[in-house]
């Protein structure tokens, strides 16, 4: 496990459904926040200017995939916003997953820490047959993840987003320090919604994955604070 916080997707249209969230927490809990596009294109950047002033860390959830030069472009002006995460599709080729890591390097303000970048692979919300059917990807859904798995590493990137189902086998064809994050993360008996591949967080936690992201069981939750230390302490260990 490299980060004992699971991270809360912040999955609002709103940076007013975002602060009346917060304040379900105590001033003093920083979080591990994502920030996908359903907040950053309806409110900007400013959202993560608050995040960041409030203390929290940021993944940027933007899954950028275009051509080399313009996901490279587009990186160098996202570092400039301080964040600690953000993501592109393994998809968009090796080539574009180093541009846009030459872009994340040059637009880094000189002496802050470069964010950690990961690709991608297959959504948890793809079975192996959508993937065969829509994406014509005659493989296993497990050789598809693992191959892109291979080429995010190839890139020269920090890890890859998975469903934890994958993650030791990407560790044993990657590295062991290979950053493997999963959402699809849900407490035993909670509705999977439109998520294939789910395990709980202490399944999480036996299979090695270093990152959870959990939206919807904390986000709906009535009690939004105890559904995060529920879901932390068994992210821990602790029950
Ligand atoms: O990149 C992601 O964060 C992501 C990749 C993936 O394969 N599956 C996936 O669910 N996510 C994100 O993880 C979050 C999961 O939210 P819940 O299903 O509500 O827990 C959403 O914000 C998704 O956008």
């Amino acid at each position: 496990m490299h980060e004992s916080r699971p991270m809360v997707a912040l999955d609002f249209p709103s940076l007013r459904d975002v602060k009346n969230f917060l304040l379900r927490f105590d001033d003093h809990e920083k979080l591990y926040v994502k920030v996908g596009m359903e907040l950053l294109y309806q409110e900007g950047p400013v959202v993560v200017d608050f995040l960041k002033f409030q203390g929290h860390d940021v993944f940027l959830d933007l899954k950028l995939h275009d051509i080399p030069n313009t996901v490279g472009s587009a990186m160098k002006g996202l570092a400039r916003l301080g964040i600690d995460m953000i993501n592109v599709h393994a998809a968009g080729g090796i080539e574009m997953m180093q541009q846009a890591k030459e872009g994340l390097i040059a637009g880094t303000p000189a002496g802050e820490k470069v964010a950690d970048l990961i690709a991608v692979t297959q959504l948890t919300s793809t079975s192996q047959e959508s993937m065969q059917h829509d994406q014509m990807i005659m493989t296993s859904l497990e050789e598809s993840v693992l191959h892109y798995a291979k080429c995010t590493d190839e890139a020269g990137l920090d890890g890859v987003v998975c469903s934890a189902h994958e993650v030791q086998k990407i560790k044993s064809v990657t590295r062991p320090d290979f950053i493997c994050l999963t959402p699809g993360i849900r407490p035993a008996g909670a509705a999977k919604g439109d998520q294939k591949r789910v395990v709980t967080p202490a399944e999480a936690r036996t299979i090695g994955s270093d990152y959870i992201v959990v939206g919807r069981p904390i986000t709906r939750a009535e009690n939004p604070m105890q559904a995060y230390q529920t879901i932390k302490n068994e992210w821990n260990g602790h029950f």
